[in-house]
């Protein structure tokens, strides 16, 4: 299973984090966010982790050369779109970067907006499940109703998101069944700054049940 953590911003928890089993960082490129980084953060964030860990650029309504600009100068793998692109935004995007896993994030309203995710299908590579919060884009700590999601299966993979600690994870899992995880508020001591007692907690669990 995929184990993203997001939202890093300092080099040595970098390290740290891929070291622990993460097989992707995530780096927040939304200005208003308390987790923003530029291209320098995050080039100094990912300058010593190994080539097989995922980087990816987290943007919400961002335009396509500022997205462009960004993955190459960051050198990142992927790209989680976490506003409101439509399907022929990432269908451009894709054009744009055609070497770049494109992540196209839905914030869940209710079962009827989780139908929207077909729509995205033939453009992107991997879906992502996250809350919806009226006032915040991410990052909100807040969990979605997993219930709705137990007949979720679609034909790409998919991460759940939204609200997911070491406490909660394997209920989680063990419930939906996901490709991938994406955690952020829920391993922090503060926004950016990943609480590493956490992230260890959270593998060890992990890898209680998926060793
Ligand atoms: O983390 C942020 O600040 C953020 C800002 C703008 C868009 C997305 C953001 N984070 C994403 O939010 C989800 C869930 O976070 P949490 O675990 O509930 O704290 C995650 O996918 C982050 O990539």
């Amino acid at each position: 299973m995929r184990v993203k953590i997001c939202g890093i911003t300092q080099p040595q928890q970098s390290i740290a984090i891929a070291s622990l089993g993460a097989t992707a960082l995530g780096f927040i490129c939304v200005p208003t966010s308390p987790r923003y980084v530029t291209i320098e953060q995050i080039q100094a964030a990912i300058a010593k982790i190994p080539d097989k860990i995922d980087r990816i650029g987290v943007f919400a309504n961002s335009n396509i050369s500022e997205i462009t600009q960004i993955v190459i100068a960051s050198n990142l793998t992927g790209v989680q779109l976490h506003g409101d692109e439509s399907p022929e935004f990432c269908h451009k995007l894709r054009q744009s970067l055609p070497h770049i896993e494109i992540i196209k994030a839905l914030r869940v309203r209710n079962l009827e907006h989780l139908q929207t995710t077909a729509n995205y299908i033939e453009y992107i590579d991997t879906l992502l499940l996250d809350a919806y919060h009226p006032q915040q884009l991410g990052g909100t700590g807040q969990t979605l109703d997993w219930q709705v999601l137990q007949e979720f299966s679609p034909i790409r993979p998919w991460f759940l998101a939204g609200g997911l600690t070491p406490d909660n994870i394997l209920t989680a899992v063990n419930q939906i069944h996901p490709s991938g995880i994406d955690l952020s508020s829920g391993v922090e001591l503060s926004p950016g700054d990943k609480d590493l007692d956490k992230v260890g907690l959270l593998f060890e669990r992990l890898n209680s049940v998926f060793v």
